[in-house]
């Protein structure tokens, strides 16, 4: 069963959405990395729901409470517990569909996988899960913040509205000055409205999440299988609700000839570097020193307050209809969440680079 991720920076979280709390389970950081618990608030405020008029208006505080493996502000080397109470269930929302299904949720493949089903807030398939992973991501960022590396996200695209500039053009950090976080003003606006009048209309809509990777040292990844793309890939894709992931050209490069797509080598000083960054600053699974960036796509959520035919356990078709507290668009709250598992990844391949070769 696997509740786990990483291979020696590893997290499992645990926990269900409508139970006592949720919380993680980080194995594998080493002694000595400063921790800053102003820092997994700022983290946690920017995932938590009832943040704004655009998500879910369930309240969480989502207050973490490092339970070990921190002492006197620095990691001990053992493992670190840190958990988070729920305090706003609503279960009696959920109990229409305690025996449906609702349609591109995951309560048919947990009911017929199982066979046991928490349906009050989804339980675990409840992207509050996700809650857990920004709390150890926030560890993991103070880990790579040892080694200068910086992780950022940001909104790029909801339903239609797609920001035009390249993330070189724009600072990022500008994202977290408006409710979506899309370091535009003018497309926030845009993005804003849109996510406003489809929750009036009582429907869901998608986006996109990109995330950039900067001062990657050369050398994360492995060649075969693990290569550092791919891990990213599964890290991405593990999150609630994704439909898609990209890095570096994507799926545009593939209207590129290799005479445009190639990244030319040059010396910068003393250091090599590349002219142009198709490659997404990895090759052949291994970075390269370039930034690293990707792009994360999500799906339009699947409870949705207007009705929907659907089947229940029996096969009778009933009709099912949202209740209660939901996300309109998960990309506001979602760029943490990226964030997050982004610096988990590269925490654990930081890691792994110290056993591939004698120094
Ligand atoms: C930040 C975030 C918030 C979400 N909020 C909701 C929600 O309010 N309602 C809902 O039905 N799904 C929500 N989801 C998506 C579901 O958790 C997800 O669709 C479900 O677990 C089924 O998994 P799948 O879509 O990956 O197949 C959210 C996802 C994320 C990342
Ligand atoms: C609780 C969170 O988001 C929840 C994610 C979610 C889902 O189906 O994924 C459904 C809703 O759950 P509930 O009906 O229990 O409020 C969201 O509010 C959270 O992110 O902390």
């Amino acid at each position: 069963m696997s509740n786990s991720f990483g291979k020696i920076f590893k997290i499992t979280t645990y926990g269900e959405s409508h139970g006592v709390g949720i919380g993680v389970i980080i194995d594998g950081c080493p002694a000595g990395v400063d921790v800053d618990e102003d820092l997994i608030r700022v983290e946690m405020q920017r995932r938590k729901p009832g943040q704004s008029k655009i998500t879910t208006q369930r309240k969480e505080e989502d207050e973490v409470e490092i339970l070990s493996g921190v002492f006197e502000g620095k990691t001990t080397g053992t493992p670190l517990a840190l958990s988070i109470r729920n305090q706003d269930q609503k279960s009696k929302d959920y109990s229409h569909i305690k025996d449906s299904y609702r349609p591109s949720h995951a309560d048919y493949t947990y009911d017929k996988k199982y066979g046991v089903r928490d349906y009050r807030g989804g339980g675990r398939s409840s992207a509050r899960e996700t809650a857990a992973r920004v709390a150890a991501g926030a560890i993991a960022k103070m880990f790579l913040a040892h080694y200068g590396i910086k992780v950022q996200a940001y909104v790029s695209q909801v339903g239609d509205f797609k920001l035009k500039k390249h993330y070189s053009q724009m600072d990022l950090s500008r994202a977290e000055e408006n409710i979506v976080r899309c370091p535009d003003a003018e497309t926030a606006e845009k993005m804003i409205e849109l996510i406003d009048e489809t929750r009036k209309n009582r429907d869901t809509i998608g986006g996109i999440v990109s995330c950039l990777i900067e001062n990657v040292p050369v050398g994360l990844g492995e060649p075969v299988f693990d290569k550092l793309h791919a891990v990213l890939g599964q890290a991405m894709l593990s999150i609630n609700a994704v439909k898609g992931f990209e890095y570096g050209s994507g799926f545009e490069g593939v209207k590129m000839y290799g005479s445009e797509h190639n990244d030319v080598f040059v010396k910068e000083g003393d250091k090599i570097v590349t002219r142009t960054n198709h490659s997404g600053g990895i090759q052949g699974g291994i970075s390269n020193g370039e930034d690293i960036y990707m792009n994360v796509a999500f799906k339009p959520i699947a409870t949705i307050m207007n009705d929907q035919e659907s089947i229940d356990k029996e096969g009778n078709k009933v009709t099912v209809s949202g209740k209660g507290r939901h996300d309109p668009c998960v990309v506001p709250r979602a760029v943490p969440i990226v964030e997050a598992m982004a610096a988990l990844t590269i925490a654990d391949f930081i890691l792994r680079a110290k056993t591939s070769k004698i120094e």
